[in-house]
């Protein structure tokens, strides 16, 4: 059975889109996601993306990692899915598309200029909140030390519905992510693994970050750790609440509102290409 599918970009962050409005579950296992992802055997993804309809009105986000583990949410994912959605010609509400998510409704408006504004929801900051076992269950966990590769680093940690990891350093391209970004990921103080930020500030309303995905290693963005990152700022009182986050792959401005407690992200969403698989990858 041929399987069609749309191929598309936040930022270099990448993901197949499969509308699988048909089925309540992901037409694909997780053992297949990985091997769509694969970037010599098969479409090259840093994950997959399910467009669910709950009850014909509702719709919902499924997302695979690269190696095939099931997150929570993903940032640049569901600005890349709003996107989807207009192109699929799924009308909006006023301009936005309410997605269920495994962190709670989480909502991309479509911007007039092309980009995506997305109400992210509420940052979770205590230690119960992310699978952490850094601090109390009740404590927010803000520039703690933790020894990783024999080095003490003064970690923040942010749960946008999944959960990372912030380091404030001097310089973030001289850190060297893969061999550093796979000891944090599989910590034993984060019984769920975690994403992990390198972040440098360049000012109060700019900084730029590096990422360690779980489940994908480092990628070119990332959505939900570029709001982490700002949240994180702030705690630290490091960023303004609303700030500029430099990415490999490019910029997302982020606002945390002190009214709202939400964030929203604005970024681009675009589309690659569009294809089908017809054998088993
Ligand atoms: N790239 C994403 C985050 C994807 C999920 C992450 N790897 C996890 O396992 O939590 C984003 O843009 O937010």
């Amino acid at each position: 059975m041929a399987i069609a599918f749309s191929k598309y970009h936040g930022l270099g962050n990448d993901f197949v889109l499969i509308d699988n409005r048909h089925s309540a579950e992901p037409i694909l296992t997780p053992e297949q996601a990985e091997k769509w992802c694969d970037r010599n055997f098969g479409i090259g993804a840093d994950g997959v993306i399910f467009l669910i309809n709950a009850d014909n009105r509702e719709h919902r986000m499924r997302i695979y990692n690269s190696d095939g583990s099931e997150p929570e949410m993903c940032g640049n994912g569901i600005r890349c899915l709003g996107k989807f959605m207009q192109d699929l010609g799924i009308p909006t509400i006023d301009g936005k598309y309410p997605i269920h998510t495994g962190a709670g409704l989480i909502v991309p408006q479509m911007d007039a200029d092309g980009q995506v504004t997305v109400d992210m929801g509420k940052p979770f900051l205590t230690a119960a909140e992310i699978p952490t076992t850094l601090g109390e269950s009740d404590q927010k966990v803000v520039n703690l030390p933790l020894e990783v590769g024999g080095k003490t680093w003064n970690v923040t940690t942010v749960s946008m519905g999944n959960p990372h990891c912030m380091i404030f350093v001097d310089d973030a391209d001289s850190i060297p992510l893969a061999e550093i970004g796979v000891l944090f990921e599989h910590h034993p103080v984060f019984p769920n693994r975690t994403n992990t930020e390198f972040v440098e500030v360049v000012n109060r309303g700019y900084v730029k970050m590096r990422v360690w995905e779980r489940g994908a290693g480092a990628t070119l963005a990332c959505g939900t750790g570029a709001c982490a990152t700002v949240v994180a700022g702030v705690l630290n009182d490091l960023c303004d609440r609303t700030c500029t986050v430099n990415l490999p792959g490019g910029d997302l401005k982020i606002t945390w509102s002190a009214e709202s407690d939400h964030i929203l992200m604005t970024g681009p969403a675009k589309l690659v290409f569009t294809g089908s698989v017809v054998n088993e990858l």
